[in-house]
């Protein structure tokens, strides 16, 4: 009797965890892939134990359930935002489930228990194909962007495998001279690198592109499209970053609700035809803006420890890293100085 209990307490523990789950992921996320499995394996787990309903219920004795007073006395299941409350919920489900597979084993229930086995795996492929509607937050210290021109002979690809090696986590593919198609092709080969090595992609100028190759964000110019027009594409879990020279550029990008902007060129450069704004503006931004920002233009191994002192967390550095001789070195000096 007392195994009857505790199966059917996980069996509603599992299944009122789904459901948490699959509302989030309707009407929060409007993901329509993730709302359909979830309901499926909701079904699936009440299905497999229908022709043992009558013993469970007989079981349950929800009033004597000493769990309950130990639960409403402790906060050890607070949960901040949607993010916890997603994992916590994974959790339980998955906690629920392999507590019904142990224990219908011992019921003489091995074949439930095996589907519930398979239904556990399934949870895990759910879990992570939802947490793909989380946006990614830009992460600190260095930003790498491709640029062939001045990469000594190397190909964006070749740089890009060195970035990653040298531990760099953002990377933006910035390629002014080759056709679509081309870029097209570096981009899903970068994507799936930065895919395999848990590095941030971002694509410069293309908004198509990006969402065509389903990078984690765009990065824009004061020249390129709207950042509302840009969200509208590319959905609300993606990363987009504006380019500013000013405070009032700043200020508007963070109206328009940029996830973070560049500011810069900071220093004279021959990577990009636009006069430096000087170490002033970037001042101006760590006073007055509050989204994350990434300082760029003309950043080299010899001054970056004045960016980084002026307040800059994460810092872009274009001729300094893709010239350099060995990438790897490069970026551990680089971190080796800002951290
Ligand atoms: C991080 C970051 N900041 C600024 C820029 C410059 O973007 P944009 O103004 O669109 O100029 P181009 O790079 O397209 O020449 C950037 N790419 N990344
Ligand atoms: C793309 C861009 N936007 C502002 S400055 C710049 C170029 C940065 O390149 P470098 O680090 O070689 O000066
Ligand atoms: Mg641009």
């Amino acid at each position: 009797m007392k195994r009857f209990r505790i199966l059917d307490a996980n069996i509603n523990r599992a299944c009122e965890g789904i459901r948490v789950l699959e509302d989030i992921s309707r009407f929060n996320f409007e993901d329509t892939v993730s709302t359909k499995e979830l309901r499926e394996m909701r079904h699936r787990v009440r299905k497999l134990f229908l022709p043992l309903d009558h013993k469970l219920l007989l079981a349950r004795d929800s009033k004597k359930d000493i769990g309950k007073t130990i639960s409403s006395n402790s906060d050890l299941d607070k949960k901040e935002d949607i993010k916890n409350l997603i994992f916590g919920n994974f959790k339980r489900v998955n906690e629920a489930l392999r507590t019904i597979e142990e224990i219908s084993k011992i019921v003489g229930e091995y074949n439930i228990s095996k589907e519930i086995e398979n239904l556990r795996f399934f949870s895990y492929e759910i879990e992570k194909n939802m947490s793909k509607n989380f946006k990614k937050i830009l992460p600190k210290g260095i930003y790498g962007i491709t640029g062939e021109k001045f990469a000594n002979g190397r190909s964006n690809i070749e740089c890009v495998k060195s970035m990653i090696d040298g531990g760099i986590k953002i990377i933006q593919y910035r390629e002014k001279e080759k056709s679509i198609k081309e870029k097209i092709g570096e981009i899903i080969e970068i994507r799936n690198l930065c895919r395999e090595n848990d590095v941030i992609f971002i694509v410069n100028d293309h908004v198509d592109i990006a969402i065509l190759v389903d990078a984690d964000g765009v990065h824009v110019g004061q020249d390129d499209m709207d950042i509302h027009h840009v969200r509208k594409l590319i959905g609300g879990n993606k990363i987009i970053g504006k380019s500013t020279h000013c405070l009032e550029d700043a200020e508007k990008a963070v109206l328009d609700g940029a996830d973070y902007i560049g500011v810069g060129p900071i220093f004279k450069t021959t990577t990009k035809e636009k006069d430096p704004v000087g170490l002033g503006y970037l001042e101006e931004v760590v006073k007055n803006i509050d989204i994350p920002f990434v300082a760029i233009g003309g950043i080299k191994e010899s001054n970056i420890e004045d960016v980084k002192r002026l307040g800059a967390a994460s810092i872009c550095l274009v001729s300094e890293i893709v010239g350099a001789e060995n990438i790897e070195k490069k970026i551990k000096k680089l971190n080796e100085i800002i951290d």
